[in-house]
C-alpha cells in the first residue's frame, strides 16, 4: 500500500507536543487553535500532552486561561462544550525555560517521564519549534545533549520557516540539525503545503482525463499564480524588513506552488516519490544568467501610503519597526522559465505582494487559442480557455469556455463553470496547520519540504536578491490598495498575455454557472 493512503489510516498515535515559542504569535494564531480542532474532531487520542516553553513565567492556569483566549479568537471550532474543554485543558502544562540553559532541558525530560505515566503516552516526541530560527540550533543541540531524544518511541522536530536567509545560511541550519534529527525526523513547514486546495490540484491534475492529456506546452500558454495580500506588514516589520517578498513568500510558498502545478505524475502517492518529482521542477527552474535578465523578469515594488475604502494607509516605510529608506520589496511578479520537455516555451508568472486590493490565492491555467481559420474565431475574439483554482479565501476551481449566446445569431460568450467548494460545505475546511500537525504525528512528510527542495529553492532565488543587491533603481513604488508596479503587467503584455482578473474581479461579459450564489 502506498505510504499516503497507508498514513491516512495510522490514526494520530499517543505524543508530547513541545511546544517552543508558546508565548508567541504563532503559537497564539495557529497552534493552539490547531490542535483544539484536531481534538475536537477526535484526531488526538487522549494520550497527549502539550507542554508550553518559553521563557516568561505562566502558572499552569494562566497558559491553559491564554490557549483557551486564542482558541475563542482565532479556532474555527466554538468553545461551547465545557466538559469537552475541560478535558482539552487538562493536557496542557508550561514550564518556563530559556533555550541557551541545559540544564532546563534535563528538568523537561523529567517532566516527560511524569506526563508519559500520567496520560499513558507510548513515549513519543513532537517538538515544535515556533522560535527565530537562530534558536533552532541551540534548541536541537540541548535537546540532544539533555537525553531528551533518547525516547522509547519517536522523536520528530517541526521546524518553521524562514528555513535560512539564504542558500549558505540554510545550510548552516541544516547542518546543525542533521548533527541531531534524521532527515525523516525533521519536518520543515510550508502551511501552503497543508491548503486544502493547494493539496488538490494533484488531484485535479491527475484524476481528470480532460485536464492530464493537455497539461504540457502543446495546450497551455501561460500560467499565472497570484498571492495577493490586503495588509501590511502589521506588527512584523522588524523581520520583513530583512526579508522582503522574495525570501517571505516567494522562495517558500509561491515556487512550492509552482512545483505542484509543473511536476510530473510521481511513480506513486509515496511522499517521498512526490518529493522527488517536485525537486526535479525547482531543478529546471532557468535561472537569471545576469543582473539584466533579473531586472527584465522580476519586477519589485513597495507600497507607499494610500486610501482604501475611506481608510487612509501608511506607507511602508512608515510602518513600525520599518527602516525609514527601506528599499525591501513588499511586491514581486517574475516571469519564470521551466526548462524541461513538458514546458519549454511555457511562461510561469508569478505575483505577490502586500497592501493589493484584493486577499486571495489564484492558479490560472490559460489554454492556447484555437487556430484562427474556424469559421467562429474568425468572426468573433475568442476568449482562450481558462482553469482557475481558487485556493484562499474562497476554495474551489472554474474552467472557462466558449459557448453559443442562447438565441442569438452565432454570437460567442465566455461561460465560467464553478465549483465553489467553500461555498459547498462553509468556510470550515480543516486549517493548514491542522493538516500538517496531524500529518506529523502520523509520520507522514509529503507535504513538509525536504532539504533538496529548499536549497534548491533558495539558489533559483539567491540570484535575484544578489542582482537586487548592486542597485536599488528598478525598485517601484505603487499606492496601498492599488495592484502594484504597471511594469508588472507590462512583462505579461511583452508575451502578449495579461493578469487575468482574480475572486472579486469578475469580467462582466461572462455568463457564471455556479454553486456560489453568483
Ligand atoms: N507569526 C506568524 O504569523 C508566523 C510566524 N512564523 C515563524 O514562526 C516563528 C515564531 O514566530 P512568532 O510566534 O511570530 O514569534 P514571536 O516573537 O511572537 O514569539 C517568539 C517566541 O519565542 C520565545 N523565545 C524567544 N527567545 C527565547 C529563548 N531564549 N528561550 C525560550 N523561548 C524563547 C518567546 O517567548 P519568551 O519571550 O517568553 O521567551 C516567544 O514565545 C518564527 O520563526 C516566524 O518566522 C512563520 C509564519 C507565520
Ligand atoms: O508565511 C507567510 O504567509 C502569510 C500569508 O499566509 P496566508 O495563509 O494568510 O495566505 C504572509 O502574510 C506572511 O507575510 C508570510 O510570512
Amino acid at each position: 500500500m502506498n505510504q499516503a493512503i497507508q498514513s491516512e489510516l495510522i490514526p494520530a498515535q499517543g505524543a508530547v507536543y513541545y511546544l517552543f515559542g508558546a508565548t508567541g504569535d504563532l503559537a497564539k494564531r495557529k497552534l493552539f487553535p490547531a490542535l483544539f480542532s484536531l481534538y475536537k474532531e477526535g484526531k488526538l487520542t487522549e494520550n497527549f500532552a502539550v507542554v508550553g516553553l518559553a521563557r516568561r513565567s505562566r502558572a499552569n492556569e494562566q497558559f491553559r486561561q491564554d490557549v483557551y483566549e486564542s482558541i475563542v479568537e482565532f479556532c474555527r471550532y466554538k468553545v461551547d462544550d465545557t466538559e469537552l474543554w475541560n478535558r482539552f485543558a487538562e493536557h496542557f502544562e508550561y514550564m518556563p525555560l530559556d533555550i541557551n540553559n541545559v540544564d532546563a532541558f534535563r528538568e523537561l525530560n523529567k517532566l516527560t517521564d511524569e506526563l508519559n505515566r500520567k496520560f499513558d503516552i507510548p513515549d513519543n516526541r513532537l517538538f515544535y519549534l515556533a522560535l527565530a530560527p537562530s534558536l533552532f540550533g541551540p534548541v536541537s543541540f540541548n535537546l540532544r545533549d539533555s537525553g531528551m531524544l533518547e525516547a522509547k518511541g519517536w522523536t520528530r522536530v517541526i521546524i518553521e520557516k524562514p528555513f535560512g536567509y539564504d542558500l549558505p545560511s540554510a545550510q548552516e541550519l541544516n547542518n546543525e540539525l542533521s548533527q541531531v534529527f534524521k532527515e525523516e525526523e525533521i519536518f520543515r513547514i510550508d502551511h501552503y503545503l497543508g491548503k486544502e486546495m493547494v493539496q488538490n490540484i494533484q488531484v485535479i491534475r491527475f484524476a481528470n482525463a480532460f485536464f492530464e492529456p493537455l497539461w504540457n506546452n502543446n495546450y497551455i500558454a501561460n500560467v499565472q499564480i497570484t498571492l495577493s495580500e490586503t495588509v501590511g506588514v502589521e506588527d512584523r516589520g522588524g523581520y520583513y524588513d530583512k526579508s522582503g517578498a522574495l525570501r517571505d513568500m516567494t522562495q517558500n510558498h509561491m515556487l512550492q506552488m509552482l512545483t505542484m502545478i509543473a511536476m510530473e505524475p510521481p511513480s506513486s502517492l509515496n511522499g517521498e516519490h512526490i518529493r522527488d518529482e517536485k525537486v526535479k521542477v525547482l531543478r529546471s527552474l532557468r535561472p537569471y544568467a545576469t543582473s539584466e535578465e533579473v531586472r527584465a523578469n522580476v519586477i519589485r515594488g513597495q507600497y507607499t501610503s494610500g486610501v482604501v475604502k475611506g481608510t487612509e494607509l501608511p506607507a511602508y516605510r512608515e510602518e513600525d519597526s520599518v527602516n525609514p529608506e527601506s528599499t525591501t520589496e513588499t511586491y514581486l511578479a517574475a516571469k519564470v522559465a521551466v526548462d524541461n520537455f513538458r514546458w519549454a516555451g511555457v511562461p510561469f508568472y508569478i505575483r505577490t505582494g502586500k497592501r493589493l486590493p484584493v486577499k486571495t490565492t489564484e492558479v490560472v491555467i490559460e489554454f492556447k487559442s484555437m487556430p484562427q481559420n474556424v469559421l467562429f474565431a474568425q468572426r468573433h475574439d475568442l476568449s482562450p480557455n481558462l482553469l482557475v483554482i481558487r485556493v484562499n479565501p474562497m476554495e474551489g476551481i472554474y474552467i472557462k469556455v466558449n459557448a453559443k449566446t442562447p438565441g442569438a445569431d452565432n454570437e460567442v460568450q465566455p461561460v465560467a463553470m464553478e465549483f465553489c467548494q467553500s461555498c459547498q460545505i462553509g468556510l470550515n475546511t480543516p486549517e493548514a496547520y491542522e493538516r500538517l500537525i496531524h500529518d506529523a504525528v502520523r509520520g507522514d512528510s509529503t507535504y513538509f519540504t525536504r532539504w533538496d527542495e529548499v536549497a534548491q529553492a533558495w539558489e533559483f532565488v539567491d540570484r535575484i536578491a544578489a542582482a537586487w543587491k548592486e542597485s536599488q533603481d528598478d525598485l517601484h513604488m505603487y499606492p496601498a490598495g492599488s495592484w502594484g508596479p504597471e511594469a508588472a503587467d507590462k512583462l505579461l503584455a511583452a508575451d502578449g498575455f495579461h493578469w487575468w482578473p482574480v475572486n472579486g474581479q469578475e469580467e462582466d461579459n461572462v455568463i457564471w454557472v455556479s454553486n456560489s450564489g453568483k
